[in-house]
């Protein structure tokens, strides 16, 4: 079998350091703070934002969900934002992503205060990632998670060839980033990309992140290909795939399963990120 990356595993060890962490941050009066701002009823996010909840109490950090109707006005979420950028209790603010057709994505990232941005969305944010900025700055939870197994499972990144496909602000975008930050030779493939199968066929790593199932063949890549598949496709039978067939058995590649991949580890990089914001809003550190 094609070797796999124990997300899941990982993503445990580090809720076990962050437990660590938020009880030592207590012991010195600061609690750190979460607010999730869900806009709507759609199942698949009503999930995700109690899995966030549910790792946030299980560390003991505060969280506080806002759950909005559909028809939410975009300037009356702006003042609820206004509102938790404000309050000294909130150390991070996710407003779940996608929002209603009628609101504008771009001001309401805009609009958290850039400290408390905890999925790094900011502009601010964004700068500071792309210029490889050496003070403290929040960054993308997914991509900085892949990072996390990444040091595990493929520690040598320096020239490496690294495809990356898919480009959200999400996932795909930071993603080219960090690894460019790393010293990884970066290509990033969209809709438009012409030859991707040579690409592929020639990348030393590649992170998948379209939302298609089987969208990338393991057979297609490398035979010492490390892949990373951040999607999350549910089927019609109710089963949950990510965008990779796993075609290749007996292969020396690497991949990460879904679920227990990258699902986990963006989760438990949110409570990380929340945690540093927390230490950087005190006065003790
Ligand atoms: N595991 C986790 O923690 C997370 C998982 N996800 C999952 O990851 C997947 C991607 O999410 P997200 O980044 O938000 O995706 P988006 O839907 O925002 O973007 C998809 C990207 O895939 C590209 N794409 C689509 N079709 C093709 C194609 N045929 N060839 C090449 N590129 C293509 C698009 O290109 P173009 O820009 O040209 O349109 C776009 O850039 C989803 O399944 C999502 O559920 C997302 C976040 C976290
Ligand atoms: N502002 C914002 N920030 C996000 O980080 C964000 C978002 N909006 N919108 C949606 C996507 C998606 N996302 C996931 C997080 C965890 C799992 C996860 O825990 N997955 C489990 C399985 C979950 C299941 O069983 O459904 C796994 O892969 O093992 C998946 C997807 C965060 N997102
Ligand atoms: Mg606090």
């Amino acid at each position: 079998m094609t070797k796999l990356i124990d997300g899941k595993q990982v993503a445990n060890d580090l809720k076990v350091q962050i437990a660590s962490s938020v009880k030592k941050l207590i012991a010195l009066g600061i609690t750190p703070g979460i607010a999730v701002i869900l806009v709507g009823e759609d199942p698949a996010s009503q999930i995700y934002v109690r899995n966030k909840q549910r790792a946030a109490e299980q560390l003991g950090i505060d969280s506080e969900l806002i759950n909005l109707p559909t028809t939410t006005s975009e300037a009356k979420l702006l003042a609820k934002i206004d509102q938790l950028n404000a309050n000294p209790a909130i150390d991070a603010i996710l407003v779940q992503a996608p929002l209603p057709a009628h609101i504008n994505e771009e001001r309401v990232q805009s609009a958290i205060a850039p400290e408390k941005d905890v999925d790094g969305f900011h502009p601010q944010n964004v700068g500071a990632l792309y210029n490889n900025a050496k003070s403290y700055y929040p960054q993308a939870n997914t991509p900085r998670g892949i990072m996390t197994l990444l040091a595990e499972y493929m520690p040598d990144l320096v020239g490496k060839k690294a495809l990356v496909i898919g480009r959200s602000i999400l996932v795909g975008r930071p993603m080219m980033a960090m690894l460019n930050n790393a010293d990884a030779t970066v290509t990033l493939a969209h809709r438009h990309t012409q030859d991707l199968d040579q690409l592929i066929a020639t990348a030393d790593l590649i992170v998948v992140a379209v939302g298609e199932p089987h969208f990338l063949k393991m057979s297609a890549a490398k035979a010492d290909a490390v892949v990373i598949d951040v999607g999350i496709n549910r089927l019609e039978d109710g089963s949950l795939v990510g965008d990779v067939l796993d075609d290749m058995p007996d292969s020396a590649q690497l991949l990460t399963p879904v679920p227990g991949g990258v699902g986990p580890m963006t989760i438990a990089m949110l409570m990380q990120t929340t945690i540093e914001l927390a230490r950087q809003h005190s006065t003790f550190e």
